[in-house]
């Protein structure tokens, strides 16, 4: 399989906040944005690895600004690592001034997708090659997210972490 760029996963999801959406402070359900955000990492995983993919889990998720009611909210998202059948994906939000148009990094995530096939066993997809300065950053740091994330599922035993000690005891 050929590597693939996060270029050509990228997926740009641009869409309004109803007061249907929002809280009693008129501020966007941070669920609502959870749901936007699997959709944009959903479609970016799918054309990376053109099969059927699930979210595996959603590894970090900061809600740093809210999202009034009637904002241009702009979801951003493309794989930034590769692994043998899961992807990870990061997500930047962005809101956009209504009179100015100038856009603001609202909240950022992370969320992980596998790719499996039709009776739903993980399959292959291809790799990954960053190209920008910032895509080499997330390329770099996803292996120790991946294995935070499965230590915390209890899927991986931490003595076998071995990239995120190595963030501890150099
Ligand atoms: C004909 C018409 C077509 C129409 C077409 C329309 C298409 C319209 C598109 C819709 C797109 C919607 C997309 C919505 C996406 C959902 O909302 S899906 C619903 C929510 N998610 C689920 O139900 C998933 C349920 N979980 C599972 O199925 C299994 O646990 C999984 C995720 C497949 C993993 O299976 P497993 O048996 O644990 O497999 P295992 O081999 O141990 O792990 C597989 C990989 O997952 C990684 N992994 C597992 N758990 C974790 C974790 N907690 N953290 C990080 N990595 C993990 C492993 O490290 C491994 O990675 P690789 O080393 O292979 O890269």
């Amino acid at each position: 399989m050929e590597p693939k760029t996060p270029a050509q996963s990228r997926t740009i999801l641009t869409d309004l906040v109803l007061p249907s959406e929002t809280n009693p402070l008129n501020n966007l359900f941070g669920g609502e944005l959870l749901a936007r955000m699997d959709r944009a990492a959903s479609i970016a995983a799918r054309r990376h690895s053109r099969r059927i993919v699930v979210t595996a889990s959603v590894n970090h998720v900061a809600f740093n600004r809210a999202v009034p009611v009637g904002s241009v909210v702009t979801v951003d998202a493309a794989v930034s690592r590769a692994f043998s059948s899961s992807m990870e994906i990061f997500i930047d939000v962005w809101i956009e001034d209504r009179y100015s148009g100038e856009r603001t990094k609202a909240n950022e995530a992370i969320y992980t997708f596998v790719a499996v096939d039709d009776t739903g066993k993980p399959t292959k997809v291809p790799e990954i090659r960053p190209e920008t300065d910032l895509e080499k950053e997330r390329y770099a740091a996803a292996l120790r997210r991946k294995q935070l994330s499965l230590v915390l599922a209890g899927k991986m035993d931490p003595s076998q972490a071995t990239e995120l000690k190595a963030l501890f005891m150099g």
